[in-house]
Protein backbone atom coordinates (compact mmCIF):
# COMPACT_ATOMS: atom_id res chain seq x y z
CA UNK A 1 0.00 0.00 0.00
CA UNK A 2 1.22 3.46 -0.40
CA UNK A 3 -0.19 6.51 1.14
CA UNK A 4 -0.32 10.31 0.08
CA UNK A 5 -0.15 12.68 2.93
CA UNK A 6 -0.81 16.08 2.56
CA UNK A 7 1.15 17.25 5.65
CA UNK A 8 2.57 15.68 9.64
CA UNK A 9 2.68 18.22 12.26
CA UNK A 10 2.84 18.38 16.32
CA UNK A 11 0.13 20.29 17.23
CA UNK A 12 -2.42 20.01 20.53
CA UNK A 13 -5.96 17.95 19.75
CA UNK A 14 -8.11 20.66 19.03
CA UNK A 15 -11.12 19.29 19.39
CA UNK A 16 -13.45 15.99 21.13
CA UNK A 17 -13.32 14.09 23.47
CA UNK A 18 -9.05 14.20 23.46
CA UNK A 19 -8.62 18.14 23.67
CA UNK A 20 -5.60 19.58 24.68
CA UNK A 21 -3.94 16.50 24.31
CA UNK A 22 -0.02 16.77 22.12
CA UNK A 23 -0.74 14.60 19.16
CA UNK A 24 1.05 13.99 15.79
CA UNK A 25 -1.31 14.69 13.34
CA UNK A 26 -1.11 13.08 9.61
CA UNK A 27 -3.36 14.47 7.25
CA UNK A 28 -3.97 12.39 4.02
CA UNK A 29 -4.57 13.84 0.77
CA UNK A 30 -7.65 13.40 -0.86
CA UNK A 31 -11.61 13.43 0.07
CA UNK A 32 -14.52 11.41 -1.20
CA UNK A 33 -16.90 13.92 -0.50
CA UNK A 34 -15.52 16.67 -1.92
CA UNK A 35 -12.39 17.45 -4.93
CA UNK A 36 -10.73 19.86 -2.44
CA UNK A 37 -10.82 22.54 -5.49
CA UNK A 38 -12.58 25.73 -4.90
CA UNK A 39 -14.28 25.80 -8.03
CA UNK A 40 -15.85 22.04 -7.18
CA UNK A 41 -16.81 23.70 -3.82
CA UNK A 42 -20.64 24.10 -4.13
CA UNK A 43 -21.40 20.80 -6.23
CA UNK A 44 -19.94 18.61 -3.77
CA UNK A 45 -21.57 16.38 -1.10
CA UNK A 46 -19.63 18.43 1.79
CA UNK A 47 -19.49 22.30 1.16
CA UNK A 48 -18.14 23.24 3.95
CA UNK A 49 -15.13 21.74 4.77
CA UNK A 50 -12.44 24.45 6.40
CA UNK A 51 -8.97 22.12 5.31
CA UNK A 52 -6.41 22.14 2.21
CA UNK A 53 -6.28 18.49 1.76
CA UNK A 54 -4.73 18.55 -1.74
CA UNK A 55 -1.19 17.28 -2.61
CA UNK A 56 1.27 16.15 -1.07
CA UNK A 57 3.06 19.29 -0.38
CA UNK A 58 2.58 20.26 3.31
CA UNK A 59 5.03 20.32 6.05
CA UNK A 60 6.24 16.57 6.42
CA UNK A 61 4.21 15.50 3.78
CA UNK A 62 5.24 13.46 0.63
CA UNK A 63 4.08 9.99 -0.81
CA UNK A 64 5.09 7.01 1.28
CA UNK A 65 5.73 3.80 -0.85
CA UNK A 66 5.67 2.02 2.61
CA UNK A 67 3.80 1.56 5.79
CA UNK A 68 7.01 1.66 7.58
CA UNK A 69 8.15 4.90 5.99
CA UNK A 70 4.77 6.22 6.89
CA UNK A 71 5.11 5.31 10.24
CA UNK A 72 8.82 6.15 10.93
CA UNK A 73 7.84 9.82 9.96
CA UNK A 74 5.24 9.57 12.57
CA UNK A 75 7.44 8.79 15.17
CA UNK A 76 10.17 11.41 14.08
CA UNK A 77 7.70 14.08 14.17
CA UNK A 78 6.66 12.78 17.63
CA UNK A 79 10.27 13.22 18.73
CA UNK A 80 12.40 12.47 22.06
CA UNK A 81 9.56 14.05 24.09
CA UNK A 82 7.94 11.16 26.92
CA UNK A 83 7.15 8.03 24.81
CA UNK A 84 4.51 6.59 26.92
CA UNK A 85 2.28 10.01 25.74
CA UNK A 86 2.93 8.93 21.92
CA UNK A 87 -0.39 9.93 20.09
CA UNK A 88 -1.02 10.41 16.55
CA UNK A 89 -4.90 11.42 14.69
CA UNK A 90 -4.84 10.42 11.22
CA UNK A 91 -7.42 13.34 9.38
CA UNK A 92 -7.81 14.95 5.99
CA UNK A 93 -9.11 14.83 3.86
CA UNK A 94 -10.97 11.47 4.77
CA UNK A 95 -8.85 8.88 6.38
CA UNK A 96 -10.23 5.92 5.96
CA UNK A 97 -9.36 5.80 2.02
CA UNK A 98 -5.93 5.28 2.92
CA UNK A 99 -5.47 4.13 6.48
CA UNK A 100 -4.85 0.24 6.93
CA UNK A 101 -4.22 -2.22 8.93
CA UNK A 102 -0.39 -2.77 8.36
CA UNK A 103 0.06 1.06 9.42
CA UNK A 104 -2.25 0.67 12.33
CA UNK A 105 -0.02 -1.94 13.87
CA UNK A 106 3.41 -0.73 13.02
CA UNK A 107 1.97 2.32 15.15
CA UNK A 108 0.65 0.12 17.71
CA UNK A 109 4.31 -1.74 18.15
CA UNK A 110 5.99 2.25 18.72
CA UNK A 111 3.28 2.54 21.66
CA UNK A 112 1.07 5.49 19.58
CA UNK A 113 -2.62 6.01 20.92
CA UNK A 114 -4.29 6.04 17.49
CA UNK A 115 -7.26 8.19 16.90
CA UNK A 116 -9.05 9.04 13.43
CA UNK A 117 -11.27 11.71 12.25
CA UNK A 118 -13.56 10.37 9.67
CA UNK A 119 -16.64 10.93 7.64
CA UNK A 120 -18.29 7.99 8.71
CA UNK A 121 -18.70 7.22 4.94
CA UNK A 122 -16.24 4.05 4.92
CA UNK A 123 -15.49 1.43 7.60
CA UNK A 124 -12.56 1.94 9.92
CA UNK A 125 -9.93 -1.08 10.34
CA UNK A 126 -9.44 -2.75 13.59
CA UNK A 127 -6.85 -1.25 16.07
CA UNK A 128 -7.91 2.33 16.27
CA UNK A 129 -8.09 3.46 20.14
CA UNK A 130 -10.53 6.18 19.31
CA UNK A 131 -12.97 6.71 16.19
CA UNK A 132 -14.71 10.37 15.96
CA UNK A 133 -17.20 10.12 13.01
CA UNK A 134 -18.54 13.46 11.65
CA UNK A 135 -21.31 12.56 9.83
CA UNK A 136 -22.31 15.16 6.38
CA UNK A 137 -25.34 15.88 5.11
CA UNK A 138 -25.97 13.62 1.76
CA UNK A 139 -23.81 10.78 2.26
CA UNK A 140 -24.45 7.19 3.56
CA UNK A 141 -22.58 6.50 6.87
CA UNK A 142 -21.36 3.09 7.02
CA UNK A 143 -19.09 3.73 10.13
CA UNK A 144 -21.81 3.91 13.02
CA UNK A 145 -19.96 2.86 15.88
CA UNK A 146 -16.83 4.61 17.86
CA UNK A 147 -15.88 6.69 20.92
CA UNK A 148 -17.32 9.97 19.93
CA UNK A 149 -20.14 11.23 17.42
CA UNK A 150 -19.18 15.01 16.29
CA UNK A 151 -21.72 16.57 14.07
CA UNK A 152 -21.07 19.73 12.25
CA UNK A 153 -24.45 22.05 12.76
CA UNK A 154 -26.49 23.24 11.15
CA UNK A 155 -26.40 20.91 7.69
CA UNK A 156 -29.16 21.37 5.62
CA UNK A 157 -31.65 18.04 6.16
CA UNK A 158 -29.74 16.38 8.92
CA UNK A 159 -31.21 16.33 12.08
CA UNK A 160 -29.24 15.65 15.39
CA UNK A 161 -31.99 13.43 16.78
CA UNK A 162 -31.37 10.94 14.04
CA UNK A 163 -28.31 9.66 15.57
CA UNK A 164 -28.55 9.36 19.26
CA UNK A 165 -29.41 5.49 18.73
CA UNK A 166 -26.08 4.76 17.61
CA UNK A 167 -23.47 3.50 19.55
CA UNK A 168 -21.17 5.91 20.56
CA UNK A 169 -19.99 7.63 24.04
CA UNK A 170 -20.49 10.80 23.32
CA UNK A 171 -22.49 13.25 20.99
CA UNK A 172 -21.06 16.72 19.98
CA UNK A 173 -22.25 19.70 18.38
CA UNK A 174 -19.26 21.76 16.74
CA UNK A 175 -20.58 25.09 15.01
CA UNK A 176 -20.18 24.95 12.22
CA UNK A 177 -16.94 27.89 10.66
CA UNK A 178 -18.40 29.86 8.08
CA UNK A 179 -19.34 33.61 7.34
CA UNK A 180 -22.24 32.77 9.72
CA UNK A 181 -20.23 31.55 12.39
CA UNK A 182 -21.95 33.28 15.49
CA UNK A 183 -25.05 32.71 14.71
CA UNK A 184 -24.35 28.86 14.18
CA UNK A 185 -22.57 28.92 17.41
CA UNK A 186 -25.95 30.58 19.08
CA UNK A 187 -28.27 28.00 17.71
CA UNK A 188 -25.50 24.71 18.80
CA UNK A 189 -25.65 26.56 22.25
CA UNK A 190 -29.25 26.90 22.47
CA UNK A 191 -29.87 22.84 21.09
CA UNK A 192 -27.36 21.47 23.27
CA UNK A 193 -29.21 23.55 26.39
CA UNK A 194 -32.42 21.97 25.15
CA UNK A 195 -31.14 18.32 24.65
CA UNK A 196 -28.09 17.84 26.85
CA UNK A 197 -27.76 14.36 25.37
CA UNK A 198 -25.38 17.08 22.63
CA UNK A 199 -22.19 18.30 24.07
CA UNK A 200 -20.79 21.65 22.65
CA UNK A 201 -17.62 21.01 20.34
CA UNK A 202 -15.45 24.29 19.98
CA UNK A 203 -12.28 23.93 17.60
CA UNK A 204 -10.06 25.69 19.72
CA UNK A 205 -7.08 25.34 17.55
CA UNK A 206 -8.62 28.41 16.37
CA UNK A 207 -9.26 30.25 19.11
CA UNK A 208 -5.78 30.05 20.47
CA UNK A 209 -3.97 30.01 17.12
CA UNK A 210 -1.77 27.04 16.94
CA UNK A 211 -2.50 24.41 13.45
C1 LIG B 1 -11.39 18.37 7.83
S1 LIG B 1 -12.27 17.03 8.52
C2 LIG B 1 -11.27 15.63 8.03
C3 LIG B 1 -11.79 14.32 8.52
C4 LIG B 1 -13.03 13.74 7.81
N1 LIG B 1 -13.01 13.93 6.41
C5 LIG B 1 -14.29 14.31 8.41
O1 LIG B 1 -14.98 15.09 7.74
O2 LIG B 1 -14.58 13.97 9.57
C6 LIG B 1 -11.89 17.16 10.29
C7 LIG B 1 -13.02 17.64 11.17
O3 LIG B 1 -13.31 19.01 10.87
C8 LIG B 1 -14.71 19.17 10.79
N2 LIG B 1 -14.98 20.33 9.98
C9 LIG B 1 -14.69 20.50 8.66
N3 LIG B 1 -15.05 21.70 8.24
C10 LIG B 1 -15.60 22.34 9.29
C11 LIG B 1 -16.19 23.63 9.47
N4 LIG B 1 -16.28 24.51 8.46
N5 LIG B 1 -16.65 23.95 10.70
C12 LIG B 1 -16.56 23.07 11.72
N6 LIG B 1 -16.02 21.84 11.62
C13 LIG B 1 -15.56 21.48 10.41
C14 LIG B 1 -15.16 17.84 10.21
O4 LIG B 1 -16.55 17.62 10.35
C15 LIG B 1 -14.32 16.87 10.99
O5 LIG B 1 -14.90 16.61 12.25
N1 LIG C 1 -5.16 21.29 16.37
C1 LIG C 1 -6.00 20.66 15.54
N2 LIG C 1 -6.93 19.85 16.04
C2 LIG C 1 -7.74 19.21 15.15
N3 LIG C 1 -8.68 18.27 15.44
C3 LIG C 1 -9.20 17.81 14.29
C4 LIG C 1 -8.60 18.47 13.22
C5 LIG C 1 -8.78 18.08 11.81
O1 LIG C 1 -8.55 18.85 10.91
O2 LIG C 1 -9.15 16.91 11.63
C6 LIG C 1 -7.67 19.37 13.77
C7 LIG C 1 -6.72 20.31 13.26
O3 LIG C 1 -6.61 20.61 12.06
N4 LIG C 1 -5.91 20.91 14.19
S1 LIG D 1 -15.67 15.03 4.46
FE1 LIG D 1 -14.13 15.96 5.80
S2 LIG D 1 -12.31 16.35 4.52
FE2 LIG D 1 -14.01 15.80 3.16
S3 LIG D 1 -14.74 17.77 2.50
FE3 LIG D 1 -15.98 17.19 4.28
S4 LIG D 1 -14.95 18.00 6.10
FE4 LIG D 1 -13.53 18.15 4.37
MG1 LIG E 1 -8.88 20.95 11.05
Amino acid sequence: MSYAVKEIFLTLQGEGGQIGRTAVFCRFAGCNLWSGQEADRTKAICQFCDTDFVGVDGIGGGRFTEADQLADAIEQCWGDIDPSCRFVVFTGGEPLLQLDGELIDLLKKKGFFIAVETNGTLVAPQGIDWICVSPKAGSTLLQRSGKELKLVYPQDGLDPQDFVGLDFAVFRLQPKDDKNKHEHLQKAIEYCQKNPKWHLSLQTHKLIGIP
